[in-house]
């Protein structure tokens, strides 16, 4: 399988590269990003024969279907990290919330949000490769909460890797911020920047295009690469859970196998619906996957009305900070999937000399045909909270968003699958609030939450508030590539 790239070619970057090129390198011409030159098919006879199969092994079939250059040996090390999940033979757990709804809980990891799912194993393979080829890499992050933490718990003390984490300093829950604010390892950097997710994740992007700070990388011998969805070396297993869930409903006899589904997916960055929409591609019988967002709502107006419009918005936040995102990245490579590279390239040019664009009527028409959208304020996300807290079911922020995509853009009635991306313990005064009761500390609201609902508080969250402050870097945007190259 090779890679090519959203934006097409600028007769200087390789037109195609393998799978360890695209994630070494994730920077393709004129700003774009890798995808797969052609996805490989699943049909009928794959779904039976991994309606048994553990998460694990369902993940090396799938790596198996895109034939990438990684090493088997070395894929099943990555994948061994799932071992330490909450439950090693279960790190997916699907729990019924209503007769035709289900929450697939992605965030049974070491730092509690999806991101795990890709970033434990994807660490593994980064550092691997940049070991085996004698190579340094500076990996970079942007967090709006989740990414971050996930990114410093995957390298922390890897070889031939430094990271580079910029979180947006107040853009966070308390526990995302001590998250990173209080990591040890001596290989990560984690910088706090006075402005908000988008301003990080400009920077970033800016960074990885950029001839003379990869120059003054050299110098130490070191390459850049991202630990974000930019790098496809994320969104190819965040591909795998949603066969996943799927199959667990056939193997629990909620749907047969072919019948089709929602799938209800949070979204910022776009990367976890992305993996959704490529699942469906490649012959996953999803009916729509319906995009939640928070007052953020930029993916809600494009899917409903076709425009992405920058000039009108500015980034609120919102009791869901890691979907506090406006420009996101992962669009992109559905514009490419639909529409090819040069409608792709005209629409991210309009986007950055306009601050926006607009798709045709026909086009609108061939995006809805996948996906639907809607978007919840602060106050409905609570409401969900409490209803569903009163069911004996406590979800974070970000999932609670889900709930008024499955309740009002289901057109059929068919089984549907929620996505929960962070677990509770990372927002647990907002999760508070929804039940009625004020608390001023995380601590008190976690103790106050778990004991009433009977619901644990990891360790590594429980531990957060005891550890020293190791990073106390906040700075202006502009001083970012000074600060990196401090570290190198
Ligand atoms: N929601 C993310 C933002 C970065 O998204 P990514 O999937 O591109 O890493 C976060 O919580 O940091």
């Amino acid at each position: 399988m090779t890679f090519i790239e959203t934006r097409g070619n600028d007769g200087v970057k390789p037109a195609e590269v393998t799978f360890s090129q695209a994630i070494l390198s994730p920077s393709a011409s004129f700003g774009g990003l890798y995808v797969p030159k052609k996805l490989p098919t699943l049909d009928f006879d794959f779904f039976k024969a991994h309606s048994n199969s553990h998460y694990k092994e369902l993940c090396k079939a799938l790596f198996e279907k895109f034939d990438v250059d990684i090493a088997e040996v070395d894929l099943n090390a990555a994948l061994d990290r799932y071992d330490a999940f909450d439950d090693p033979n279960d790190p997916v757990p699907l729990k019924k919330v209503e007769d035709d709804a289900f929450v697939s809980e992605l965030w049974h990891g070491p730092t509690r949000a999806f991101k795990d799912m890709a970033l434990q194993p994807f660490g593994y393979i980064l550092s691997k490769l940049a070991e085996k080829r004698k190579e340094h890499y500076l990996i970079m992050a942007a967090t709006s909460g989740d990414t971050g933490p996930a990114t410093l718990e995957t390298f922390k003390n890897a070889s031939n890797v430094k990271v580079a984490c910029l979180y947006p300093g107040g853009g966070t829950s308390d526990v995302q911020r001590l998250q990173m604010v209080t990591e040890e390892a001596n290989n990560e950097k984690v910088i706090g920047i006075n402005g908000d997710f988008d301003d990080a994740q400009t920077a970033l992007k800016s960074l990885l295009a950029s001839d003379s700070f990869k120059a003054k990388l050299q110098e130490s011998n070191t390459q850049l690469s991202a630990a974000n969805s930019v790098n496809f070396g994320r969104i190819i297993f965040q591909i795998i859970y949603h066969v996943h869930s799927y199959l667990e409903l056939v193997k629990r006899g909620e749907i047969s196998l072919g019948e089709t589904v929602y799938l209800v997916v949070p979204s910022g960055n776009f990367g976890n619906a992305l993996g959704g929409y490529y699942a469906k591609k490649m012959g996953l019988p999803v009916e729509k996957i319906l995009i939640s967002s928070n007052i953020n709502n930029i993916l809600t107006d494009l899917i409903t009305k076709g425009e992405y419009d920058l000039t009108c918005k500015s980034l609120i936040q919102t009791t869901s900070p890691a979907m506090d995102i406006l420009k996101s990245s992962n669009v992109e490579r559905i514009l490419f999937d639909k529409f090819g590279s040069s409608r792709t390239k005209q629409l991210m040019d309009d986007l950055a000399e306009n601050g926006k664009y607009k798709l045709t009527h026909e086009e609108l028409e061939i995006l809805r045909e996948d996906f639907d959208a809607t978007f919840s304020s602060d106050e409905e996300g609570k409401e969900v909270i409490a209803e569903y807290a009163k069911k004996g079911y406590i979800m974070d922020p970000h999932t609670a968003t889900c709930f008024k995509a499955y309740k009002n853009l289901r057109k059929k009635s068919l089984k549907t699958i929620i996505y929960s991306t962070a677990e509770w313990t990372k927002f647990s005064p907002t999760v508070c609030e929804a039940l009625g009761r004020e608390v001023e500390r995380d601590l008190d609201a976690l103790k106050w939450i778990s004991e009433k609902f009977n619901v644990p508080v990891p360790k590594m969250i429980a531990e957060l508030f005891e550890k020293p402050i190791v990073h106390k870097t906040v700075i202006d945007k502009e001083k970012i590539e000074e600060e990196i190259l401090k570290f190198i």
